[in-house]
């Protein structure tokens, strides 16, 4: 397996690969604001973006974020990032201080572990919100209810009871860092060509949890300088690492503010009972809050939906509105990929010609 194998390089990249043949490609694995570390065959490399990619970046698909991957050239100083691929999916939080801009913070995901952790972090609204938006993005959602240890059996049946009530669909893996319950469950899953994430609010274990899936690898620090040390350089943590034994997992504070941006079904595909409720209502545009002739709120009514799915569910959707209200250029460079190339092709060689 090379290198760029075992980032997770595929024959859908290879694809893409062939119009950036003038560039070596690489993997985002560190993103600091508008420095970059790049995984590539000649090995990691501190990278900032070109001036046109800034100048492109508003209308197309941003920034590059954890997990993209990207056309590079290396230099003494420090690497340049050309263009970044199309993308299979993109977690994305609101930016913060830009009204309406979204901000990619990782991408082209197969997997996201959703961990949740007994005791007071137990939340399964929670838990489907991050399981609604990995279904929007086409991603895997595992439900891992962490720190297994701290609850006795029949504290940590009930809620595996209740998230298999809420989410029938799903796997749910109870698993314990400290006492190893669960663990070669959790890394049966990771396959060595998969990109898995963690999502889950602080302190539910996440960390703990990849430091022992990454062991030694992910351990070491990361201290990247360019060559001619004039200050440019890096010490930080990987985040996205290479597992031993195969598979890549991402793990990066922007996984706690990723918002439900997709105009997907990721809500309705969460909430299978309800969504179908919601066809049979007598108004199209039902809010199922008060109307006449509302299926929704007669279920609820029955007994037949819970209410805390309920409002979960009116929740998800008000603030899957607020993400599309605020978006407009979504994807659109994914469509115009053809014609990005030829921009950046173009800026290359104008690149080159520099002094
Ligand atoms: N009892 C118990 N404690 C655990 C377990 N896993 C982690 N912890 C403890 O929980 C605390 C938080 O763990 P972290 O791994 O840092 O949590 P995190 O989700 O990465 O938190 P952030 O980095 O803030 O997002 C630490 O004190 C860990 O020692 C577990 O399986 N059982
Ligand atoms: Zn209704």
């Amino acid at each position: 397996m090379t290198q760029l194998e075992r980032l997770g390089y595929n024959v859908e990249i290879e694809r893409y690969r062939s119009h950036y043949s003038t560039f070596d490609v690489g993997r985002v694995i560190v993103q600091h604001r508008d420095r970059y570390v790049v995984a590539s065959e000649t090995g990691e490399h501190l990278a900032e973006v070109t001036g046109a990619f800034r100048y492109l970046a508003e209308s197309s698909n941003g920034f590059p974020a954890v997990g993209d991957w990207v056309a590079v050239s290396h230099h003494d100083e420090l690497d340049m990032i050309h263009a970044v691929y199309p993308r299979k999916n993109v977690l994305t939080r609101l930016a913060v201080g830009q009204y309406g801009q979204l901000q990619p913070v990782a991408a082209n995901l197969d997997l996201a572990f959703i961990v949740t952790a007994v005791g007071h972090d137990f939340n399964i609204n929670r838990v489907e919100r991050f399981v609604a938006l990995c279904l929007a993005e086409g991603i895997r959602p595992v439900v891992l209810l962490s720190k297994i240890d701290l609850a006795d059996t029949a504290l940590s049946d009930d809620m595996i009871q209740q998230l298999h009530n809420r989410l029938p669909e799903l796997t749910i893996i109870p698993f314990s860092s400290l006492n190893g319950t669960g663990y070669e469950q959790i890394r049966a899953m990771i396959l060595p060509e998969m990109t898995c994430c963690l999502l889950g609010s602080s302190g539910v274990g996440k960390s703990t949890l990849l430091n022992r899936l990454a062991g030694a690898e992910w351990m070491k620090t990361l201290t990247i300088s360019d060559s001619t040390q004039k200050g440019r350089h890096m010490t930080t943590h990987r985040e996205l690492v290479v597992l031993p034994g195969g598979g890549v997992l991402i793990d990066n504070p922007g996984m706690r503010e990723v918002g439900i941006s997709d105009g997907g079904d990721g809500v309705e595909q969460t909430f299978r009972e309800i969504a179908d409720l919601v066809r049979q209502c007598r108004f199209r545009d039902c809010t199922h809050r008060h109307e006449k002739g509302c299926a929704v709120l007669q279920a609820l009514e029955n007994g037949d939906i819970s209410r805390q799915a309920y409002e979960n569910y009116l929740r998800l959707e008000r603030e899957k509105h607020h993400y599309q209200q605020t978006l407009h250029e979504k994807r659109k460079g994914n469509k115009k990929f053809g014609k990005m190339v030829k921009q950046v092709l173009k800026d290359k060689r104008r690149f080159d010609e520099l002094p």
